[in-house]
């Protein structure tokens, strides 16, 4: 990547060369001389760079009649981050122009999750004027939150993120009228009539369950909603709305790796494996409830595994019975003997299973204790390199023997009547991780496996994904970008926006695709219907309104978040009310039409259940439709290549991301970026610069 840096005083072109040094990849070019005005483009500033870099960031003070607004106006993303402590409302205007600026201060935003990108976000709607915002988040401050998100002190730890990130984000700007909630986005409360009264809802979650939560909300509010996520150094961010974008449903998300039992106890292949066998097996058996059931792979009894899960469950039988030794002198070497010996010995028996690998090697508890007297107990200092087996002996007797002393101090404090104390895995608990890691080095060794350190032992067992700020940062920048466009209607310009580090460039868009025709969750029909809960029944709900209202056939079913509460089949909870089946005020239940003998059958319909304080009467029925909706047909062929034009009016269907792809099989190295680089500018599609005004926007063109 080039880099060039101007600036009329030294300061910058300093920071700049030292920015170099860092980045030996990249050129930065430096230049001390003062911006002049551009006099082929009335309202632009060329620095006149001595060649044309792939971005150039500019340093303004407030004293430089900077516009930006033709980058603003490009068809192209910029990016936008506030650094500025206050920006005034003048240069608001004159980056974003009158009418954007007035509609933001118009807006009312919610803001959902408070965390790395969340504290970003609060920081640039603030600064952008955004006139107010309404902050949501059920966690507490952690220490170790306090690296990256920045609106938290140290003061703050244990205090609610949301009503701290309002106090902080409140000082940036006063005049902003800010609303924070310490609590669930999920709850009941937060309903659609909630989500209508938004103009745009932003999520910076962390987990599946609470993203689906708000996607499904804002579908049935027909609020567009800005998701962002991040995982080290990629982002991403998307403009979600209704019946215009695809959906977060319309995309099937990957549910985190749960590994096959048989894979854990008897052929692993990869360090995870021996780390989820000391994690989730060995220390749970020697130190948990055994009961519980281990997370990290898959232990459901299946036909398949039905063996594997009873020989699991007796080899665990034998732990518990060692288990009874502990606090003994022969316990470390009974464990030992048990489960880097005997239970080896009975697998290198199933002869069929080393036909094609090599068998397991049993480890010698003589021997090791012989190699490992030299060890010295500063080794669990380590944890950068990989333990050797005796390093990795010594740590497993050392760290069994503090879990031991740990836990029979928890049972003599323990009281009579609540449950048995345990001491469960936690990465940042130091003994559990020496434990894991050993075990899982001396499994590793055992079936001739890469050993893993302490360090990266941490990481895998703990799920740890990096959190960087940098990407956190930019990624709320490009949330804020996408929001202008969506509040000026501007759908049609609106990207899905990537940021990633391999690749020729740092900030990659694609065009957003038409909702997928088979998502069962943006497809749906969104309607309300008014009951009084104790009072109404199933019954009423499936003749009153659907059959009779809608029009439903005979072929219809009806499901909870628990699951089918009515279908032709049954019919046992038709009489029952409401309230007795889970169906309360605010909740919804989804209803599938499943009559396709003379038509298609319809989309799904989502009834949301509103709550109605007037008795029914002869005349009022007893459950009725806030509105009459029509409920389309499924298309013919489920999965439709998706429109090419139904949102780009720029024609730009080739999207970006696939251009990408294939790019990114091209480039190895910086050489290549650049030339890439050099060739879109050249084409003239790259041509703008990136703008960086320290006290004001900073505007990175992508
Ligand atoms: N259902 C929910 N309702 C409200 N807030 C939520 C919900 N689920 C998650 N959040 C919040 O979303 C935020 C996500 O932020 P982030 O990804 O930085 O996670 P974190 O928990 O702060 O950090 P880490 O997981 O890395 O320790 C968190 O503050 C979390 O409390
Ligand atoms: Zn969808």
């Amino acid at each position: 990547m080039e880099i060039s840096a101007i600036d009329k005083d030294k300061g910058f072109g300093v920071a700049a060369e030292l920015a170099g040094e860092a980045l030996p990849s990249s050129t930065v070019k430096t230049s001390s001389r003062p911006l002049v005005p551009d006099p082929t483009r009335p309202t632009f500033y060329s620095p006149h760079p001595p060649s044309p870099p792939h971005f150039l960031l500019f340093s303004l003070d407030r004293h430089v009649p900077f516009d930006p607004r033709p980058l603003l106006n490009s068809s192209r993303e910029n990016l936008i981050l506030n650094s500025a402590p206050v920006m005034p409302e003048s240069s608001i205007k004159r980056s974003l122009g009158v009418d954007l600026t007035r509609t933001i201060q118009e807006s009312r935003v919610l803001l959902v999750g408070a965390g790395g990108i969340g504290c970003e976000l609060l920081k640039n709607l603030v600064l952008t004027g955004f006139g107010e915002i309404h902050i949501i988040d059920l966690d507490t401050i952690d220490l170790s939150n306090l690296n990256r998100q920045f609106l938290f002190r140290h003061e703050h730890i244990k205090k609610p993120k949301a009503l701290v990130a309002k106090e902080v984000a409140h000082k940036f700007q006063p005049k902003a009228k800010l609303e924070a909630y310490h609590a669930n986005v999920m709850d009941k409360r937060f309903n659609v009539e909630w989500f209508q009264s938004f103009n745009l809802v932003f999520n910076a979650l962390d987990n599946l369950a609470a993203r689906r939560h708000v996607n499904h909300m804002c579908l049935a509010a027909a609020v567009p909603l800005i998701e962002s996520g991040t995982t080290g150094f990629n982002g991403q961010v998307q403009v979600i709305e209704k019946g215009t974008t695809e959906c977060y449903d319309c995309n099937p998300k990957e549910t985190p790796k749960a590994h096959p039992i048989c894979t854990i106890r008897s052929s692993p292949t990869q360090p995870i494996h021996c780390i989820v066998w000391g994690k989730s097996y060995l220390l749970p058996e020697l130190f948990g409830d055994s009961e519980d059931n281990p997370e990290g792979f898959d232990n459901e009894t299946t036909a398949d595994n039905a063996d594997e899960i009873a020989k699991l469950k007796q080899q665990a039988q034998q732990l518990q019975e060692i288990r009874d030794s502990m606090g003994s002198e022969e316990f470390p070497h009974k464990v030992f003997d048990k489960v880097f010996r005997i239970d080896i010995e009975e697998l290198r028996g199933m002869e069929g299973m080393w036909k094609e690998r090599k068998a397991p090697e049993i480890l010698d508890w003589d021997q090791l204790q012989e190699q490992s007297k030299s060890v010295e107990p500063t080794i669990v200092d380590i944890d950068q390199r990989e333990w050797t087996e005796p390093e990795a002996f010594f740590v497993f007797k050392d760290s069994l023997d503090r879990l031991s002393k740990r836990l029979k101090e928890l049972q003599k404090t323990a009281s009579s009547e609540g449950p048995a104390p345990i001491i469960e895995f936690d990465k940042d608990d130091t003994d559990t991780l020496d434990f894991v890691t050993a075990t899982a080095i001396l499994r590793a060794a055992i079936f001739d496996i890469e050993p893993k350190s302490k360090f990266d032992t941490k990481q895998m067992a703990g799920n740890i994904i990096p959190a960087i700020a940098t990407t956190n940062a930019m990624t709320a920048g490009l949330c804020v970008l996408q929001a202008f466009k969506v509040l000026q209607g501007d759908l049609a310009n609106s990207k899905m926006v990537f940021l990633e580090r391999s690749g020729a460039r740092a900030i990659n868009s694609d065009s957003l695709n038409p909702p997928r025709p088979d998502c069962g969750v943006c497809s749906a029909v969104h309607a309300q219907v008014l009951v009084d809960p104790e009072q109404v029944t199933l019954n009423d709900i499936v003749e009153g309104v659907l059959r009779s209202e809608l029009g439903y056939g005979v072929e219809l079913s009806i499901l909870k978040e628990s699951g089918v509460i009515y279908d032709p089949d049954l019919e046992d909870n038709l009489p029952k009310k409401l309230s007795e089946l889970g169906i309360i005020k605010d909740s919804w239940i989804t209803v599938v039409d499943e009559d396709d003998q003379d038509q298609d059958p319809r989309v799904n319909l989502e009834l949301f259940i509103n709550e109605r304080t007037e008795p029914a009467t002869e005349e009022v029925k007893p459950a009725v439709l806030k509105e009459i909706v029509n409920i389309p047909r499924k298309p013919k062929s489920a999965i439709q290549p998706a429109s090419e034009d139904a949102l780009t009016t720029n024609g730009a269907s080739s999207t970006g991301k696939r251009k990408r792809e294939a790019e990114d099989d091209d480039l190895t190295n910086g050489h290549l970026a650049k030339k890439v680089a050099g060739e879109s500018t050249s084409n003239g599609n790259n041509s703008e610069p990136i703008i960086i005004e320290d006290e004001g926007a900073i505007l990175i063109d992508d």
